[in-house]
């Protein structure tokens, strides 16, 4: 007998992105009531990688647009590890630069962990230095990185709890896969991490209530990998150019495929990519109200 068709429901994460930036933004007018303070997030860039162009471009906008200074810092791609960490010194040694992000990838030569080991980490808003990756491993009080914080704020926001729930997470990047399996694993959650080195990947990813995949590999996720009813959330964004000569891009679940078997799926566009910059200003908020009220967790 054929299962009964499920209606998917599309996570629409402009909207709650436009919700959470209406929060910051109201968080930033009564920090400029109560402190004079107004957050500053600094946006450093090196070299001419397009779509990172267009990224840094629509944070500095949102960041301006909820009434915070931003900084932007394009340097060119010759740039070398000694003159961007002579930056993020400045950077860090500025009382009106609250939060600080270098935009990655970083071109080849420059190492990003070394990088990312220099910004302090009460400034840390993409939540990569080792004192916060530490810190969300430990469930503790800290800056947490930005897509998988907007991934949590979505699954929370459509499933209310998550304990107990099977979530298996695919990729295991520093920015998404392994922060996003520990704070998974913080709402205890049931937590498989795959791979590029795991075995039969579908066969475990259709076992999962939630389906997080971050793998950058277009149209990986098959409707079998899906188990019926569950939740989906797509971070891959490739961009593709169709036959027709258009630009567009893909998730890396094949959308239509998704469609009638996910209780709940992300869009790409308009899923998670927009909750990832809606929590940055979270996060360059938060970094800004811990600094002016002397709240920095581990002090
Ligand atoms: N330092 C960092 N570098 C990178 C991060 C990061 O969080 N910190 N994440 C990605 C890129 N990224 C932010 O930097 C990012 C990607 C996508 C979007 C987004 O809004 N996507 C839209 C579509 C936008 C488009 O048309 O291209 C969507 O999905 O709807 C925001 C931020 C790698 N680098
Ligand atoms: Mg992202």
């Amino acid at each position: 007998m054929q299962a009964a068709p499920i209606e998917t429901r599309l996570i629409d994460g402009k909207a709650y992105a436009r919700r959470l930036t209406d929060t910051v933004r109201d968080g930033v007018t009564a920090l400029g009531e109560t402190h004079g303070v107004v957050p500053g997030l600094a946006v450093v860039m090196v070299g001419n990688n397009p779509a990172s162009e267009v990224y840094v471009r629509n944070k500095i906008a949102h960041t301006e647009g909820v009434g915070m200074r931003s900084v932007a810092h394009k340097l060119p791609g010759s740039t070398t590890e000694a003159e961007l960490l002579a930056v993020i010194d400045r950077l860090n040694r500025d009382p009106e630069v609250h939060g600080i992000l270098v935009q990655l990838p970083l071109p080849r030569g420059i190492a990003s962990d070394r990088i990312t080991r220099a910004i302090h980490p009460h400034k840390d808003v993409d939540g990569l230095t080792p004192e916060n990756v530490g810190r969300t491993t430990l469930g503790q009080d800290g800056l947490v990185p930005c897509t998988p914080l907007g991934c949590l704020l979505l699954l929370r926001s459509e499933l209310g709890t998550l304990k107990g729930l099977h979530a298996v997470v695919v990729g295991k990047s520093n920015l998404v896969g392994r922060p996003m399996a520990q704070l998974l694993l913080q709402e205890e959650c049931t937590v498989t991490v795959c791979h590029v080195a795991t075995p039969d990947v579908g066969s475990l990813a259709c076992q999962a209530d939630v389906l997080v995949v971050a793998t950058g590999h277009k149209g990986l996720v098959r409707r079998d990998w899906i188990k019926p009813g569950a939740t989906v959330i797509d971070v891959g964004i490739t961009r593709v150019t169709t036959q027709e000569g258009k630009s567009r891009l893909m998730g890396d679940v094949v959308h239509e495929e998704a469609m009638g078997r996910a209780g709940r799926l992300t869009p790409v566009p308009g899923g998670v990519g927009p909750m990832t910059i809606a929590c940055l200003l979270r996060n360059t908020l938060t970094a800004a109200e811990r600094s002016v009220r002397g709240l920095q967790p581990g002090t």
